[in-house]
């Protein structure tokens, strides 16, 4: 299984200090030793983390590839096209949320990402689309000629979350999902269900599938399993476990729970 780091955020804990410290950049050396296969950054458009000077400074140094995430805005896509990433995953984005809240409307969007697909593919960028695991958007997606799809995992981890954690106990419990036990379980079965079927399909169209948002050392295997998944993006869990065990350590512990062998 294939490890994006993605290193938004250190870029986070920098910004809530408005200060140059920590610097996303010494983080690469330390993914590479200890195992990351790709750097992700997303580059919001309210710049709430990473700044252009991080992602220019990133994809110039990074020995890894790097996926830089980013919403089909025409000023971003330009950036996009001139700091040429590896790969370009693109996002949704919603100026309230406090992270991404679920996948691309591809079909609300068709003619847009078009564009947009078009104009990274002539700058030599290979590009993922961020979507929900659903079937549908997984046929629109393969008819986009897209490298990639990567299955938001969000839906997912905020059920196990609700269900193995005492979240539902403290001020961060999702209201939404105060459900009984039963209730959760039958919803956590669904969302696994979903990203299988998805990822099936997917593996079927000749799309390479990765997956990402809210994996952690608790649930992350439930997901590594799945064979079609080529990949996983984990960034909050990573970086929220080195600030206790250093980043190298959170990278070999999580390596580990998602080899394949
Ligand atoms: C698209 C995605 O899942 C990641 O970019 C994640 O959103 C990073 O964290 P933020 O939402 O805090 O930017
Ligand atoms: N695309 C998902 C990602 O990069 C990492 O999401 P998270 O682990 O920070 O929730």
């Amino acid at each position: 299984m294939l490890l994006g780091v993605n290193i938004d955020h250190i870029a986070v804990l920098r910004e809530a200090r408005k200060i140059n410290d920590p610097n996303p950049l010494d983080a690469l050396s330390i993914c590479k030793l200890a195992g990351a296969n790709q750097i992700t950054i997303h580059l919001r458009e309210d710049r709430r983390h990473i700044h252009d000077n991080d992602a220019i400074a990133i994809i110039q140094q990074s020995s890894l590839p790097v996926n830089l995430e980013c919403s089909i805005n025409p000023e971003i896509i330009d950036i996009v096209c001139k700091l040429k990433p590896a790969r370009a995953t693109l996002v949704p984005e919603n100026r309230n949320e406090v992270t991404t809240e679920g996948g691309l409307d591809v079909k609300g969007n068709f003619e847009k990402l078009q564009k947009v697909i078009d104009k990274l593919h002539e700058n030599e960028i290979e590009v993922s689309l961020f979507i929900d695991p659903n079937e549908e958007i997984i046929e629109l997606s393969s008819q986009l000629e897209v490298e990639w799809v990567e299955l938001h995992t969000g839906t997912f981890a905020n059920v196990y979350a609700m269900i193995h954690s005492n979240l539902s106990s403290t001020h961060h419990s999702i209201k939404e999902l105060e459900l009984s036990k039963e209730e959760l379980k039958n919803k956590l079965t669904k969302a696994i269900k979903e990203i299988e079927t998805s990822s099936k399909l997917a593996k079927k169209l000749n799309l390479k599938i990765a997956a990402g948002h809210g994996l952690n050392y608790q649930n992350v295997t439930l997901i590594s399993k799945i064979p079609e998944i080529e990949e996983l993006n984990i960034g909050q869990s990573i970086i929220a476990r080195s600030v206790f065990t250093g980043l190298n350590k959170a990278i070999i512990d999580m390596r580990e729970l998602i080899k394949n062998d």
